[in-house]
């Protein structure tokens, strides 16, 4: 076996291990998408090492994403090739290696494919009519396309350019073009785009002749193409190619660029990993460079002021874009006849070069190009942009649009669970960085809402720009909104509901006031909506917790989860504001659950004594939880868990609608909860030793339970000599024995006392929800 076939088998081995991720019935989107990063990466750094040839990893590549491709191709903004683009999308692009260059496959034909500028075209027709160029105008404008055409054919017939521009000329219909095939262009047919990606044969990178450019490498095949026939491009090397990093002034607007200039190889700003380079392009950046555009317009192509045609000027791209490279001046004037020409209907997409413009845009078309939509014959002239919209704000409202109605397929639709990754991106996004909320999932024909969540984000600056900023998180500072993001989304494994043992009472009702509700909103509406507020009361350790993230699991529901105590003592003095933020982020990432561990330390009887801060913090609770509650249209849960139910404050008691007992286990999920741990070890434990433990454990919490197992399973190594523990092999410690518990029962005792128990069945009775009176 030669060691490239070995490092296959690895990854192939790992390949398989990462299955479980994909298929499981609970894999979220999010999941899904790390999964398939994560295989694709150790993919790529194999190669990259020399584990594996350039073949064996793009035959990897080609087999995983289109064994997956429904999940590559996932529209689903927030998991979806936003964040999925960045890294797995370069990797499998089937790139040479980090430092070498993107190029462009972007044409004129294949942009006007792009279903986003199609929709874009759509959008902007009502202001089309004020703001169209007059016939006169329009010969104009196409003879200066034409003769930019023709110099870009003529100058440069076989260079293997990838530019932009030149892709545009090159991609013109008629055959007129010679040194086509030496251009990266799009399948004809993107439905294809998986079927028909034959592997690059890594001979392609083998005769690629030294020092040629890596504009040419990627024509030839090497790059992207392993999707497609050599010449063609696959989307997702179109997605990278798009997205220019900020940093790199010369690479700035590569559609403005000559690119058959070699892009610098080795620019020491040129960060080593495309794909975190160019996520972390903060918005403060993006910003800065709108700034430029709008403030700053600048000249146009001759050197005039700009024209009033309703595009901005892009001197924030241009000069550094240009300069850079030597660019023929002749490409300002390429420029300016593309934003008019070729993209009549929003002119300025194609020069919005910052991220998730870019990302977006690419995205957008690599989403619905699998369905092969072609754009139809639009009158695309007749469009014309009256405001800047980028392409990733374009793909958030379309994604609303689109799939506002997941949750009525009870789908998993935003759900953070399965991932290690922050999401939605802002902790690429920075600070100051404007935030995009999520696709907000709404309900179908609830089109008063869906076009609520749209309309209610799009906000059309003094300068035309069009801002996306939700509503909702108006006013609220962006540090804490990254706060919450970071800090109290939660991003846990999923918990099934079988994971959670006994509480059977608490589970059905559960399900049947929570869960249920939460997917199924077009059912559960009027008065079986579901309730805004639920309180889990009970001896700690019980699975309270578990519960709150169970919930949110299985409704598919983003989790938000922070201990009352650290909103009054982390953030002293912000209480409040995170408050705020935290039920304005999770409204934008709803369906969502907030759980509030300890809520009794913020909601507690009110007093004289009580401090003016904390004070503020349950007034603003109370008002968000209002909100929440007399809002119908948010999916939004507050779940708070206390061990001291006696303490909540009687109004906010009142606003938690149902109150459950989450109690001690009985003997039976004791034994589940045994069984359950046990099942990860070796043991030896007979029916009877399983009763035995159960009937000596009466009165153990769940948690007191886990630890019972904890301890006895240290029993076995405790019976080996210190010094042989070094050399044992793990299958030569025995198994757990009754023992082990035994002696375990020794040292653990409940920690829950009988008379705490009996305030719980106390207010149980009093104000507990199915508490039989
Ligand atoms: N019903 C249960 N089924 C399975 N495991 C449980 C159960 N209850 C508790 N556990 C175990 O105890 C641990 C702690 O549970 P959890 O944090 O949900 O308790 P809690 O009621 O929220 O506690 P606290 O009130 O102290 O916050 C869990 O991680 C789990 O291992």
């Amino acid at each position: 076996m030669t060691e490239a076939t070995e490092s296959e088998n690895f990854i192939l081995r790992k390949w398989q291990k990462c299955y479980f991720d994909l298929q499981g019935s609970q894999a979220s989107p999010r999941v899904k998408v790390d999964t398939i990063t994560g295989i694709l990466q150790q993919v790529y750094q194999a190669n990259a090492i020399g584990s594996i040839s350039d073949d064996v990893r793009s035959n990897l590549a080609r087999h995983y994403i289109k064994a997956h491709s429904s999940i590559v191709d996932s529209a689903n903004g927030e998991t979806g090739l936003n964040n999925y683009a960045d890294g797995a999308l370069t990797m499998c692009a089937n790139h040479p290696n980090e430092s070498s260059a993107w190029t462009t496959s972007l044409t004129t034909e294949n942009i006007r494919d792009l279903s986003c500028v199609k929709q874009l075209l759509q959008s902007s027709k009502a202001s089309a009519a004020s703001k169209k160029p007059t016939r006169a105008d329009e010969p104009l404008i196409l003879n200066q396309n034409k003769k930019v055409v023709d110099q870009r054919s003529s100058s440069n017939p076989s260079s293997g350019s990838t530019s932009f521009a030149s892709s545009h000329v090159n991609r013109q219909p008629t055959a007129t073009a010679p040194s086509q095939q030496n251009y990266p262009t799009f399948n004809q047919n993107p439905q294809s785009f998986h079927a028909s990606r034959p592997i690059t044969s890594s001979a392609n990178a083998a005769n690629h002749p030294p020092g040629q450019s890596s504009t040419n490498q990627v024509s030839k095949g090497q790059g992207p193409t392993s999707y497609g026939q050599p010449p063609q491009t696959s989307t997702f090397s179109r997605t990278r190619q798009q997205i220019p990093n900020p940093r790199e002034s010369h690479l700035v607007a590569p559609q403005f660029q000559d690119r058959t200039a070699p892009m610098p190889p080795s620019d020491p700003n040129l960060p080593r990993h495309h794909a975190s380079a160019f996520p972390s392009q903060s918005t403060a950046n993006r910003t800065q460079n709108r700034g430029q555009i709008n403030d700053n317009p600048g000249p146009n192509y001759d050197g005039e002021p700009p024209k009033s045609s309703g595009f901005p000027s892009h001197q924030g791209y241009r000069p550094s874009g240009f300069t850079s490279t030597g660019a023929p001046p002749h490409s300002l004037k390429r420029k300016t006849m593309f934003q008019e020409v070729e993209f009549q209907g929003d002119g300025q997409l194609p020069f919005r070069t910052s991220v998730p413009e870019r990302t977006g845009f690419a995205d957008r078309r690599f989403t619905e190009g699998q369905g092969a939509r072609h754009m139809d014959n639009e009158d695309e002239s007749s469009a014309m942009p009256s405001a800047f919209k980028t392409a990733n704000e374009q793909l958030i409202i379309q994604n609303q649009k689109k799939y506002g109605n997941r949750a009525g397929t009870g789908a998993p639709t935003s759900s953070a669970y399965g991932t290690g990754k922050k999401s939605l991106g802002t902790t690429r996004r920075g600070l100051n960085s404007k935030f995009v909320p999520p696709v907000v999932n709404r309900e179908d024909g609830d089109t008063d809402r869906g076009q609520r969540g749209v309309t209610g984000r799009s906000n059309v600056t003094g300068d035309g720009e069009e801002e996306v900023t939700d509503e909702r998180l108006k006013g609220i500072d962006p540090k804490m909104i990254e706060l919450v993001m970071n800090e109290i989304m939660d991003h846990g494994p999923p918990i099934q509901w079988d994971d959670i043992a006994g509480l059977e009472f608490a589970k059905t009702t559960i399900k049947e006031i929570v869960v249920w509700p939460m997917l199924r909103p077009d059912i559960f509406n009027g008065l079986r909506g579901p309730p805004k507020g639920l309180l889990l009361f009970g001896p700690p350790g019980t699975g309270k917790t578990l519960i709150g993230k169970c919930i949110a699991c299985q409704s598919g529901a983003t989790f938000f989860s922070i201990s009352a105590s650290s909103l009054t003592s982390k953030w002293v003095g912000e209480g409040e504001k995170m408050v705020r933020a935290l039920f304005a982020v999770s409204r934008c990432h709803q369906p969502a659950v907030i759980f509030i561990d300890e809520i009794d330390s913020l909601l507690s009887q009110r007093s004289n004594d009580e401090h003016e801060s904390s004070r503020r913090i349950k007034t603003e609770f109370l008002v968000q939880l209002d909100g929440a509650t007399t809002s119908s249209d948010d999916r939004l849960l507050v779940v708070g868990a206390t061990n001291r139910p006696q303490e909540i404050d009687e109004a906010a008691r009142r606003r938690l609608v149902k109150r459950l007992y989450i109690p001690l286990p009985e003997a039976p999920a004791r034994r589940q909860i045994v069984q359950n741990l046990l099942a990860q070890q070796s043991y030896s434990l007979t029916e009877e030793e399983l009763d035995r433990i159960c009937q000596e454990t009466d009165g153990y919490s769940g948690a007191d339970m886990a630890n019972l197992c904890r301890e006895a399973a240290l029993g076995p190594i405790r019976c080996i000599q210190g010094t042989d523990i070094q050399h044992i092999s793990a299958d030569q410690v025995r198994p757990i024995l009754y023992e082990d518990f035994q002696g375990a029962l020794q040292h653990m005792r409940p920690s829950v006392s009988k008379s705490d128990l009996n305030i719980y069945l106390e207010w149980n009775k009093t104000f507990g929800t199915g508490a039989s009176k």
